[in-house]
């Protein structure tokens, strides 16, 4: 995950806080004195690092009566930094069937479109009507790059290739959108610099023209903590509801990013980790930080499977799980749900201790590789062999094969993975029999999908 060294070097600076070494302020002060260090590294401003470390130390007053002191001090650590990157103010929320105009605001080169599309993606996946609207007349390229993308992920695009006043078009392809009852129209403007007025009033004027329900700033994490002028710049020209971090992948120093946004008071609700359309991470601050420090985030991993889980339309699948019977076709919708749940990623962070199992595994882009893969293959399925009422012979796995044109071993394999599934699910759930409440079932829903992605993780 984003900000891995960070979350690496404070775990480091708290182990010297095992049970078995004496403890003294000197140890305590050794302590936050690494904590820093790690903070200062990923850049980080001095001040916040200065009244985060001050706040931990008033706070360890009756340190020496606890019998965790590690746990205490992590503990202390997740609130400082939350308490920091949380703006605690809500972020704009879509209504559903109204048509919710988002514009794209930030300076060149900082990630705009290819934001846009990841963003479009992100809420097309999760079943809302979303379209894309070109206003760059700015840019050459600007046109393509958008139209490009928006027929990869198949959305609707609005551009006018002739037309050369931005406002005109963003009118025109917001009026279209809401005629044909689109749910989220994302409008992409062109990227300015902060010397440049004209760029800055043209902004200005999209802005007054549309009246958008959101305006999102995008800014390069690079920057580091020259963000903060840059969002200053942005939200006293235009409304800016929230932030979008882009290019934190491999950036050891996007704690500046970060910081620096924070203290705009604006929210942060993605960061940018890749050129891919999924390269997406939502971001809420309590939980980045409980993920950034490998101790998982179940709350949110709860949430996350639910919100993809439709549980009551599951039912048939869940009884039959609960009697152990876990078929081909458990596993398929299984696997459509965990492609459903964004990056996969973000989601085994959250389970606690995940991160490091998961490293050095295969790459996300192998995983998804591989679900998909089985996926391709279980449509070549015939639904008595998906429901297990029909035992695969060879016969049918050459079918199979031939079908969905993978290896027939590639068959095989997948026919093995759903054996120890159902085997390792018989065994769990004799202790479930006696719970029906929603909360045991999402986690027993969240159990199963764990197993699975254990396995995914496993190099072939
Ligand atoms: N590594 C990485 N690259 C990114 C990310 N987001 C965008 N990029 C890359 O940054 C470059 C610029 O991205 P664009 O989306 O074209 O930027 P823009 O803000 O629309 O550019 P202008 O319209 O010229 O202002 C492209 O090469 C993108 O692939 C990210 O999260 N990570």
């Amino acid at each position: 995950m984003v900000l891995n060294d960070l979350g690496k070097k404070i775990n480091d600076a708290l182990s010297n806080l095992n049970k078995d070494y004496h403890f003294d302020k000197q140890l305590l002060n050794k302590v936050l004195k690494d904590i820093q260090l790690a903070l200062l590294q990923s850049d980080i401003n001095v001040k916040y690092v200065k009244q985060l470390s001050d706040n931990i130390l008033q706070k360890c007053n009756n340190i020496e009566e606890a019998v965790n002191k590690k746990k205490l001090i992590q503990q202390l650590v997740v609130q400082e930094l939350t308490k920091m990157l949380d703006p605690k103010k809500q972020p704009f929320s879509l209504k559903s069937g109204k048509p919710n105009v988002v514009m794209f605001v930030g300076l060149q080169g900082a990630g705009k479109t290819t934001t846009c599309a990841k963003y479009a993606n992100y809420w097309k996946k999760k079943g809302w009507r979303t379209c894309l609207i070109c206003a760059d007349t700015f840019r050459a390229g600007a046109f393509d790059q958008l139209q490009q993308i928006a027929t990869k992920i198949r959305i609707p695009f609005y551009g006018n290739r002739t037309e050369t006043d931005p406002v005109a078009i963003a009118i025109e392809g917001v009026k279209t959108f809401q005629k044909q009852n689109f749910e989220v129209i994302i409008i992409d403007t062109s990227g300015r610099h902060m010397q440049e007025s004209e760029l800055f009033d043209e902004m200005k004027q999209i802005y007054s023209a549309v009246c958008p329900n959101e305006c999102i700033f995008v800014m390069d994490g690079s920057n580091g903590q020259a963000c903060l002028n840059q969002a200053q710049a942005f939200k006293k020209a235009v409304d800016v509801g929230s932030v979008i971090i882009t290019k934190l992948d491999g950036h050891s120093k996007g704690g500046g990013a970060l910081s620096a946004v924070a203290a705009t008071e604006s929210p942060i609700i993605f960061l940018g980790t890749g050129e891919h359309f999924d390269d997406l991470e939502t971001f809420k601050a309590e939980s980045f930080v409980k993920r950034l420090l490998g101790l998982g985030d179940f709350k949110g991993m709860i949430e996350t499977v639910s919100e993809v889980i439709d549980l009551e339309s599951q039912q048939q699948n869940i009884k039959q799980i609960a009697k152990g019977q876990f078929t081909l076709r458990a596993l398929q919708q299984n696997y459509k749900s965990i492609l459903k749940m964004g990056s996969l990623n973000q989601f085994m962070s959250m389970i606690p201790g995940m991160q490091n199992i998961i490293q050095g595994q295969i790459s996300e882009k192998e995983q998804i590789n591989k679900i998909k893969k089985s996926l391709t293959i279980m449509d070549s399925m015939s639904n008595d062999e998906l429901d297990g009422i029909t035992q695969i012979t060879q016969k049918q796995l050459f079918r199979i094969s031939k079908g969905s044109g993978q290896p027939i071993e590639n068959v095989k394999l997948l026919i093995d993975e759903q054996k120890t599934f159902a085997k390792t699910l018989k065994k769990i759930m004799p202790s479930m029999k006696d719970s029906d409440s929603k909360t045991k079932r999402n986690a027993k829903k969240v159990d199963g999908i764990n197993d699975l992605l254990q396995n995914l993780f496993k190099k072939q």
